[in-house]
């Protein structure tokens, strides 16, 4: 923290050696609650996660978008008791509108894909990687931000798409070193929902909070759940039913208790069989309890946990077929996935998977005389303008502070400009660690 000076019973200040204005106000250094900071080495995980992230996308065919991380609050305003839009970092800005920081990247995608309308081909196969953000009572000290990679894909009615989808994310996974072992895919549809919900002609505007109301299981009492089925008019037979199916674990189970008529059923089966060709079936299992805590969820629902059982999910995603419709647009039928980049990080800490990635400068560049900054400046330049990274010392350092800056920033070569090489148009070059020196003719540096 900066402290202001304190005037001394003189009346003057001893100001530190760097003057620091008497009206500064004592800042807190810290970055606000629930955010967090990214001083380089958490950079440097974090740009190796997004470059994975990245890389799948671009092997998958998808193209990268981004949005506004500022949206009208329209876009979450769902009326199906959703914990986000509780938790949404809303207010009204200078202009009276209100405004919201996006607490996920969907309705963001919708809104684009509306506005492009018929000039985007179909299918649509875009992903991002953006901030989002939750106000949450600072009780619970968790996160009030962090980074969604999504892929989507826009015009595909078919369990295809969430097969595809689910690839993708098992690719990423093997990417970094993570196996089947680590970690699995519950997947279930919310079509099972509906028929048994449509076995008691529950209405259709009941049916997403039913679903929200289902996304608790395991988070709140059972007792709790029941009730507030009940307070949307479920009767008890059906919620006694309802929580019956849900417990079921196969897909032979689910198709006794629903027949093999119904679509649930039936997509299902295309999906694990898609599963099996693209060869993650070890990955996957059918699970009727996942629902996920989006309202706008209407089909093949997934997610992805650890083993272990010891983190929250670790991503999650599905099918959303009616979307765009609520935002005013034709529909097309959608389904996508969030990744956020913090629990993955606690299952590779977890697992001892953390990448090492030291800070790695090739060169470092000193002038061993003051009068040669300028040569210094000249060798840099053209080390860099052949691609090499370049630390140019850009002080008058004894050697002793040289090597160690060089040893701090993993530097592979120590290039030192002296008078007498630099007459001969030569600079002397250390490979670092190995005692190997030698002069080169600048030109000939590479
Ligand atoms: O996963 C829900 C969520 C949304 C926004 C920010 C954070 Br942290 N978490």
């Amino acid at each position: 923290v900066i402290e202001t000076p304190r005037a001394g019973r003189s009346g003057s200040v001893s100001s530190p050696p760097h003057q620091v204005a008497d009206y500064a106000q004592k800042i807190d250094v810290n970055p606000p609650k629930g955010t967090r900071d990214f001083p380089p080495e958490e950079m440097r995980l974090r740009n190796w996660l997004f470059d994975n992230f990245k890389e799948v996308s671009r092997l998958f065919g998808f193209e990268e978008v981004d949005y506004p991380v500022l949206e009208s609050e329209a876009l979450y305003i769902r009326k199906a008791g959703e914990e986000i839009r509780d938790q949404l970092y809303c207010f009204e800005d200078r202009g009276n509108r209100r405004v919201a920081l996006r607490p996920e990247l969907t309705p963001s995608l919708a809104r684009l894909v509306i506005q492009k309308g018929k000039s985007v081909p179909l299918p649509i196969k875009w992903f991002a990687v953006g901030q989002c953000w939750r106000y949450e009572r600072m009780t619970r000290g968790r996160r009030r931000e962090h980074y969604q990679w999504n892929m989507d894909i826009i015009g595909v009615p078919h369990v295809t798409g969430e097969a595809e989808l689910i690839s993708s994310i098992v690719t990423f996974f093997k990417r970094i070193g993570i196996t089947e072992k680590d970690v699995g895919f519950k997947i279930s549809s919310r079509k099972v929902l509906q028929e048994v919900l449509g076995f008691y002609s529950v209405p259709e505007p009941l049916f997403a909070k039913a679903c929200i109301i289902i996304d608790k299981m395991g988070k709140i009492p059972m007792e709790e759940i029941k009730k507030e089925l009940k307070s949307i008019e479920l009767s008890n037979e059906a919620i006694e039913d309802l929580l019956q199916v849900l417990s079921i674990k196969s897909l032979t189970e689910l198709e006794e208790k629903l027949g093999g008529a119904g679509e649930a059923v039936s997509e299902l089966k295309q999906l694990f069989s898609l599963a099996e060709n693209f060869g993650y079936s070890d990955w996957i299992q059918f699970d009727a309890s996942v629902v996920r805590g989006l309202a706008y969820y209407t089909g093949v629902v997934f997610e992805g946990f650890d083993r272990e059982g010891k983190l929250r999910a670790i991503c999650g995603g599905g099918r959303y077929d009616r979307l765009l419709s609520t935002f005013g647009g034709d529909d097309h039928p959608a389904c996508g996935f969030g990744f956020g980049d913090a629990v993955i990080i606690e299952l590779l800490k977890e697992r001892g998977l953390l990448p090492e990635l030291p800070l790695e400068v090739e060169n470092i560049v000193c002038a061993l005389d003051p009068n040669l900054q300028g040569a210094a400046a000249r060798v840099a330049s053209v080390l860099r303008g052949k691609g090499q990274c370049v630390d140019l010392v850009l002080e008058n350092k004894p050697l002793k502070w040289v090597f160690k800056r060089a040893a701090r920033i993993n530097a592979r070569r120590l290039i030192l400009v002296g008078s007498a090489e630099w007459e001969r148009g030569m600079v002397s070059v250390k490979i670092l660690g190995t005692g190997e020196q030698y002069e080169v003719d600048v030109g000939e540096l590479e």
